[in-house]
């Protein structure tokens, strides 16, 4: 075993620990799960897609989730390692999961931002972008949430390869972006919807943060960010905000959700998890059940609307 560290639902696991987990639950159930590799990082660690689903033979619709893309959000990554736990463990006893993964896929990439997760975990814990070295410059990194090619580098976002918001050299300079992107332009006929897990705040927001322009399905889209975010505040009465990125939190441009929804992927949303500020970042491990049970039933209540529609 690389790693000697077992690997915890309810800790934040190492990159060390994950690729290990990431291999051994993709080979755990052939029936349900498998898994690609997209592509690598810019330092070299294999992005790995897991593909969550009754195995068929034709392509199936499906939903895209990605966890990580910030390298210090880590209550992201886990969730995505608990998701995938849950999806496989109540496959078969849960109605509205199995009826999810009879109909549907679901890809999850555990952890977008690899390179910068690790560094977290080794150097700096604030750290946020990826791990780039950026031409003219002894900056490291772009930011992967401003990367995308959707209104790029135009509003909340810097040109300056040493902020923490820089936009890149180029819309999918960098190659974590670039691989994510080509995987989901591979896949846009099948890919009805598109989730994106972030810290912190509590807040579900979907298109547009390029601009204040209200978005085609804004009205639909709002009706399903706020119905999601009652069922999550059913559990433990944890209060989320809705609506669209650019108003709620504050204009920022080249995010994917953006991306996502002007390529066609018409249900796309950036989910925020806990906390508001108190511990930020820096969510305890203690919080890390809680926050993912409550964040479960709203993933699920997008889901089944995506199946419904
Ligand atoms: N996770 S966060 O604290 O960095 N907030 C996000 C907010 C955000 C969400 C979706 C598109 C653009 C911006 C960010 O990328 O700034
Ligand atoms: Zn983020």
């Amino acid at each position: 075993d690389i790693n000697p560290r077992a690997h915890s639902y309810t800790k934040y696991n190492t990159w060390d620990t994950i690729q290990a987990w990431i291999a051994s639950i993709s080979s755990s159930n052939p029936e349900l799960i498998s898994r690609q590799v997209i592509g690598n990082t810019y330092e070299g660690r294999p992005m790995n897609v897991l593909k969550i689903g009754r195995k068929s033979s034709s392509t199936k619709p499906s939903i895209f989730m990605d966890c990580g893309i910030h390298a210090r959000e880590w209550i992201s990554t886990a969730f995505c390692q608990w998701f995938v736990k849950e999806a496989l463990s109540t496959y078969g006893t849960d109605s509205e999961m199995t009826s999810l993964l009879n109909q549907m896929d679901v890809y999850v990439l555990p952890i977008f931002n690899i390179d910068g997760y690790d560094y977290t975990h080794k150097t700096n814990r604030m750290w946020r972008k990826t791990r780039s070295a950026q031409s003219g410059s002894s900056c490291i990194g772009a930011d992967p949430n401003r990367n995308w090619n959707a209104g790029w580098c135009t509003t909340g976002a810097s040109p300056n390869p040493c902020s923490d918001t820089f936009c890149g050299s180029a819309p999918e300079s960098e190659i974590e972006v670039k691989n994510v992107a080509d995987f989901i332009r591979r896949n846009k006929s099948s890919i009805k919807a598109y989730l994106t897990i972030h810290s912190y705040s509590q807040l579900l927001l979907f298109p547009y943060s390029y601009t204040f322009a209200l978005a085609e399905h804004h009205n639909e889209l709002m009706a399903v960010a706020k119905g999601a975010s009652n069922v999550l505040r059913s559990l433990y009465g944890t209060e989320y905000t809705s609506g669209p990125g650019a108003a709620t939190i504050y204009p920022a441009a080249g995010g994917s959700d953006d991306w996502a929804y002007d390529l066609g992927v018409k249900y796309s949303f950036t989910f925020e998890l806990r906390d508001t500020g108190r511990y930020g970042f820096l969510l305890p491990e203690s919080q890390i059940k809680p926050t993912c049970e409550e964040t479960m039933l709203a993933v699920k209540y997008i889901a089944s609307h995506v199946q419904k529609n």
